[in-house]
């Protein structure tokens, strides 16, 4: 099986590379940020050739009490959590206002076999709903907005929801991996740790070949 890795930036796909070590069953894509990037670049890769899985892997956002700086998310569960409608009485999903899903369930049983790897590594791991925004949560009032709208939620990133769109569409299985680089709340650019994040995420993808393939 082939497995297809869609990143977001150059420094991400480098970090899974040197993870990877050169296994010549991964690709690993530069798509761009935001969903709209993702989508159009996976489902692109995905015509040109066969995988038998797809990984939106990168740095993230994490939920203050459930990712903290540092650590590992696995969603367990892909959610566009801004797709919908404002109204006067709160938002309104897309599946509220019937036009479809704004949730992507992962395969219960990838998500324990790759928490499960990633434990036994010794990296700390977190499985939970990770959000898709096209907007990075910059305020408490937002952050709080969004745990209200999907209970439990993780983390949060921007290509994860276009991403599987694309392997939903043409019947390819999901995961999606953060590495979580700063806190989802107030923003402070300026703390974000990037490269603590990448380091996470290199570790994570030295596993990826015992626990993907
Ligand atoms: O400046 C750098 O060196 C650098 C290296 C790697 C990645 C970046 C990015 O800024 C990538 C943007 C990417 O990160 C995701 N992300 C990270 N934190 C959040 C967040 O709190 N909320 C939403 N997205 C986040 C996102 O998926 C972006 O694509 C810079």
């Amino acid at each position: 099986m082939r497995v297809l890795v869609v990143t977001s930036v150059s420094a991400e796909r480098d970090a899974v590379l040197r993870g990877l070590h050169g296994s010549s069953r991964f690709e690993v894509l530069v798509a761009g940020v935001g969903p709209a990037a993702a989508a159009a670049s996976t489902a692109t890769a995905l015509a040109t050739a066969k995988y038998g899985l797809v990984v939106s892997a990168g740095i993230g956002g994490g939920f203050p009490g459930r990712a903290e700086v540092g650590s590992l998310v696995v969603a367990n569960e892909i959610v566009a959590a801004d797709l919908g409608a404002q109204t006067p009485d709160g938002f309104c999903s897309l599946d509220e206002l019937g036009f479809g899903s704004t949730r992507v369930p992962v395969d219960p049983r990838l998500v324990t076999r790759v928490t499960g790897g990633l434990q036994a590594a010794g990296l700390p791991v977190t499985a939970g709903p990770v959000l898709s925004v096209s907007t990075v949560t910059g305020t408490a009032t937002t952050a709080l907005e969004l745990t209200s709208r999907v209970p439990g939620a993780t983390a949060e990133a921007m290509e994860g929801y276009g991403v599987a769109t694309a392997a939903r569409h043409h019947g390819v299985p999901i995961l999606e991996i953060r590495a979580i680089s700063n806190p989802v709340g107030p923003r402070d650019r300026a703390s974000w740790r990037i490269k603590e994040a990448l380091n996470v995420l290199e570790a994570a993808s030295s596993i990826f070949p015992e626990v993907l393939l």
